[in-house]
């Protein structure tokens, strides 16, 4: 399997955002440090995700940058992701693993050390690990568990910890010296004013 970008963007597709204008601009600054994964909201079609997912694959491929697929893994194998993400609501992680099959990256959900090994036993090659912070991007989340709690699950599990959840720049040094290996990030790419620039503050973040 190849080695996992640090610095993965989460597609916003609420009202008024355009993930693929901020795909085009962070692809030329993250190149293959760049994990896409397609997130489209509950009420979207498989059609569109479908569609979206073939999209962001094609602006991907040029940079060597990975494509994943949040939640639909029927849409993952349909556009040859390289793999996808699942979390306490969606298919349990082996089952998951079964679907995408041994070569695939799967990531999944984890904010405690118990579920992180867990996860990891039935197949994750990675773990999403949050909300690290506060974030208005998704309602419903539990509290956040901060650089304290993210370092629980690093130290429980070998695999790489994404952290998940209010991730800036800013945040990424404490992250990281918990033990994230790297970030997912919405809103601070999707809000930006100038995408390409935040890219290159997250990256220079992530890999000094
Ligand atoms: C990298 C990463 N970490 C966590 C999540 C959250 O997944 P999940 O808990 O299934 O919630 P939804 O994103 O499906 O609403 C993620 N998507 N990516
Ligand atoms: C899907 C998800 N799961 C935990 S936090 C989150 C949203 C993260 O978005 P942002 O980077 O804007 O805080
Ligand atoms: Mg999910």
């Amino acid at each position: 399997m190849p080695s996992l970008g640090r610095l993965h963007l989460i597609t916003d597709t609420r009202p008024g955002r355009d993930p693929l204008a901020v795909l085009r601009a962070a692809l030329p600054v993250a190149r293959a440090e760049l994990v896409v994964q397609v997130r489209v909201e509950d009420d979207a079609s498989d059609r569109e995700a479908y569609e979206l997912a073939g999209q962001v694959l094609g602006l991907c491929r040029p940079y060597g940058a990975t494509c994943l697929v949040n939640d639909r893994l029927h849409v993952a194998l349909a556009v040859d992701a390289a793999g996808g993400h699942v979390g306490a609501e969606d298919l349990p992680v082996a089952a998951a693993r079964r679907v995408l099959g041994a070569g695939a990256v799967l990531g999944a959900t984890a904010r405690e050390p118990g579920s992180a090994a867990a996860a990891v036993a039935a197949g994750a090659s990675y773990l999403g690990v949050g909300p690290c912070h506060a974030t208005t991007t998704k309602s419903g989340l539990p509290d956040p568990i901060g650089p304290a709690g993210l370092r629980a699950v690093a130290g429980a599990v070998e695999v790489p910890v994404i952290a998940i959840g209010g991730v800036t720049a800013a945040s990424v040094p404490a992250l990281r010296a918990a033990g994230a290996y790297g970030v997912a990030v919405v809103g601070a790419l999707s809000g930006s004013p100038d995408p390409a620039r935040t890219t290159a503050e997250l990256i220079a973040a992530l890999t000094c």
